[in-house]
């Protein structure tokens, strides 16, 4: 998962620098990995600053101070394709035509077929591994096809109207073209997440406009009327306009349901449904299954929830058995997220980094550990270990998603299912795996229900991780075989070296 944002600000003497900048920081739980900014400023100029590395390190305040302009686009990285390399860091520029900027955040299904039309038929040149990088291409492409001297709204429309039909996949995206305007688009499946919003202007004159993945930026930075993109729609800010238009109107909309497991802050609400309270009733749900499953042989004396984003399931859930709450792991708060950390070694070091069992709510007791999901097992695992170092008696593990079974190709970099814990593997084989007593998972329908009673008119969500059902019709076997080969954790080990790789983007 990516995090994306761009901020349109009326007065053009004032900077879009500092605001998007903040929202990087509200956005840096989507992508520890890289971080940018571009602006655009006075006769069209435009002024980058990305690179590897967290938003506190990849931004100094002499690179800040550099990055004029009064509108520009955002990125924190999280790699689902191409490599770590810096030269893959967003948002990415080309020059032709007009000047374009473009953040991504999904993953682009047909990326090998797009690389091979983009060389073979729109002499483009690529210059990384990066699916974006073709994305901005493709719309570059159609955009030249105009012909244009000046564009307008309309040959937007239409160059994003052929993207549409050309890149399949997760795509929410934030674009800005030099001295025009800034643009907000999501795939006709709606898969990633993107808000818009809008605020009177400090100048006094007119209307400040912004797009992010998250709810949470817009809420932070005072915008109001925030509501989020439609799938297939396509949002144009120029100077002058705000234009929209939903260019394509999908049978199946399906935003990804991981977001309102892991993803997104809690404070967030996408596409209408408020993630703090989709997860509370996740822990309801997964209360009742665990009474059901345990009946009178229940003997949990403790809930104790791994932080952080099962804090709000695990709350709700020991309400609704009526049994004592406790944070019984304290969490380092320097320590970002293991989940999306490359390779294994590194997320299995952090989680013991990150997270400290205290003994006294653990001593002779039952636990129930609740976490939001077991993707590898890895801090389900170490955890649970860390609980019987310091004397737990009987170990239980709840999560608010099911068991994850299938590989993600839609963004959340899960490309292998050998890799999943639970691929192969019933609920008591997962137990044996991670050494608990008993593990518990939520049911699909059940985790569907939380989310949807929110906004009813979402019919599906994309829940493939758990189903194997892809919505875009082009996810083969062949296709995650090779996905498997190429970007498994040793496969990517392998192609480490790459990291070191800043190609035409030198910050240092
Ligand atoms: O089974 P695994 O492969 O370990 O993946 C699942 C775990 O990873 C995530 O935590 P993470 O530390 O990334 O973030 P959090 O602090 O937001 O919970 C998630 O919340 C689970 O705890
Ligand atoms: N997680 C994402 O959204 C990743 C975006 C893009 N596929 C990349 O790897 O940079
Ligand atoms: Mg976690």
């Amino acid at each position: 998962m990516c995090g994306i944002s761009a901020l349109l600000l009326a007065d053009p003497h004032q900077a879009a620098v500092t605001e998007l900048h903040e929202s990087l920081g509200l956005l840096q739980h989507r992508g520890q990995d890289a971080a940018g900014i571009v602006t655009c400023g006075h006769k069209g100029r435009l002024y980058q600053c990305k690179g590897n590395g967290m938003v506190r390190d990849v931004f100094t305040p002499q690179r800040l101070m550099a990055l004029s302009g009064y509108m520009g686009v955002a990125h924190v990285r999280y790699p689902t394709a191409g490599t770590p390399a810096d030269s893959e860091a967003q948002p990415f520029y080309v020059n032709s035509p007009y000047g374009i900027v473009v953040g991504h955040n999904g993953n682009l299904t047909n990326h090998s077929e797009l690389r091979h039309y983009l060389d073979y038929d729109a002499h483009r040149h690529i210059n990384t591994d990066s699916d974006s990088e073709l994305l901005l291409n493709i719309f570059a492409n159609n955009l030249q096809r105009t012909g244009k001297f000046r564009i307008n709204e309309q040959d937007i429309f239409t160059a994003i109207q052929g993207l549409y039909k050309e890149c399949r996949g997760a795509y929410a995206v934030t674009a800005m073209l030099a001295g025009f305007g800034i643009i907000g688009f999501r795939d006709p499946h709606g898969i990633r997440p993107l808000v818009f919003g809008r605020r009177k202007s400090s100048s006094g004159k007119g209307y400040d406009y912004m797009f992010a993945s998250e709810s949470v930026v817009l809420d932070a930075l005072d915008f109001t009327d925030v509501e989020d993109v439609q799938p297939g729609e396509v949002i144009i800010v120029s100077k002058f306009a705000v234009t929209r238009r939903r260019l394509v109107v999908e049978e199946v909309i399906a935003p990804c349901i991981f977001e309102y497991v892991y993803f997104a802050r809690p404070d967030s609400t996408i596409d209408s449904i408020p993630v703090y309270n989709a997860r509370l009733d996740m822990g309801v749900k997964l209360a009742h299954k665990i009474r059901a499953e345990m009946g009178d042989t229940m003997d949990i004396d403790v809930v104790i929830p791994v932080p952080d984003t099962s804090r709000a399931a695990a709350l709700q859930l020991s309400h609704e058995l009526g049994l004592p709450y406790r944070e019984g792991f304290n969490k380092n708060r320097y320590v970002g997220r293991t989940f999306i950390m490359p390779g294994q070694e590194m997320r299995r070091k952090n989680v013991r980094r990150k997270l400290n069992a205290m003994a006294t709510e653990f001593k002779d007791l039952n636990v129930l550990l609740v976490d939001d999901s077991i993707v590898r097992g890895t801090t389900s695992q170490e955890i649970i270990q860390m609980a019987r170092d310091v004397g737990a008696r009987k170990v239980y593990f709840a999560s608010a998603a099911p068991a994850i079974r299938h590989p993600n190709v839609y963004g959340i970099d899960m490309p292998s299912m050998k890799e999943l814990v639970a691929a192969d593997r019933d609920d008591s084989e997962v137990a044996s795996v991670l050494g608990a007593d008993r593990v518990f998972f939520q049911d699909l329908d059940d985790l569907v229900a939380s989310c949807r009673q929110f906004n009813p008119r979402i019919k599906n969500f994309d829940t493939s991780v758990f189903d194997g059902k892809y919505v875009t019709n082009d996810v083969t076997k062949e296709y995650l075989d090779n996905l498997e080969q190429q970007r498994s954790d040793d496969a990517k080990a392998k192609g480490a070296a790459d990291a070191d790789v800043i190609g035409l983007y030198n910050i240092k």
